[in-house]
């Protein structure tokens, strides 16, 4: 096995054992958001071996068909007011516990899914903890005047296959950073954007982070 292969095995364990312990804070009834990515991808099946009598909804048309192909209840996101727990990975996790998600441009409905509820987690490998977020920070445009929202933004570049599953553009924000409180109000404040990938701490419960071959649980006092 080569160096680099070892270490994304490492990575893939860390990302297991995360997704492994937030499956286990699932309880008998609730009703669950399921977020996207390659480490959500372990908590599905770990989900699905508890067998549990839970309801789910999905963060994007992927979650949705393996789920609903592991035998978890998946429905659509309507007539639902609140979620009990939502899980779901992030690309960033900064030290106060601010996120940057959306690296598979999903990163609207699982705000969506995230701001609904009660309890959110958040599970990841140890290279996502950054000391500083970085550039580039997914949103997701209006495709009606998009050259003046892009103007009004600064360094957008688009960045992904060009179209959410909900019609927007998907793009990536390339200029400063500086305070991700302030550009999160600057990127909101903008029309024309109908969301963006940084999640503030506010939104955040817990960060089970997998480091070697253990979980590290970070509480942020955010929700
Ligand atoms: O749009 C994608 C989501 O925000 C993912 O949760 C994020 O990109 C992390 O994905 P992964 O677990 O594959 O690193």
């Amino acid at each position: 096995m080569t160096k680099s292969e070892a270490e994304i095995l490492h990575i893939e364990t860390e990302k297991r054992l995360a997704a492994e312990a937030a499956a286990e804070l699932v309880e008998e009834g609730m009703t669950v958001g399921l977020g996207t990515g390659s480490t959500v991808a372990y908590l599905l099946p770990a989900l699905a071996r508890r067998k549990l009598e839970i309801s789910c909804v999905a963060t994007s048309l992927a979650t949705f068909d393996v789920a609903r192909e592991m035998g978890l209840r998946v429905q659509p996101f309507t007539g639902i007011d609140h979620l009990d727990i939502a899980i779901d990975g992030a690309d960033q996790v900064d030290p106060v516990g601010w996120l940057v998600k959306g690296g598979g441009g999903a990163h609207t409905r699982e705000k969506i899914v995230a701001g609904a509820s009660q309890r959110y987690v958040v599970i990841v490998s140890s290279n996502k903890l950054v000391d500083t977020l970085a550039v580039p920070i997914p949103l997701e445009l209006l495709a009606f005047g998009i050259d003046a929202t892009r103007c009004q933004l600064g360094d957008v570049r688009l960045t992904h296959a060009p179209i959410s599953p909900d019609g927007g553009v998907l793009a990536g924000y390339f200029g400063p950073l500086g305070d991700p409180a302030k550009l999160a109000c600057r990127l909101s404040a903008t029309p024309g954007v109908v969301s963006h990938g940084l999640f503030p701490p506010t939104m955040v419960s817990d960060i089970l982070v997998g480091h070697g071959n253990q979980v590290n649980w970070r509480h942020v006092d955010g929700q």
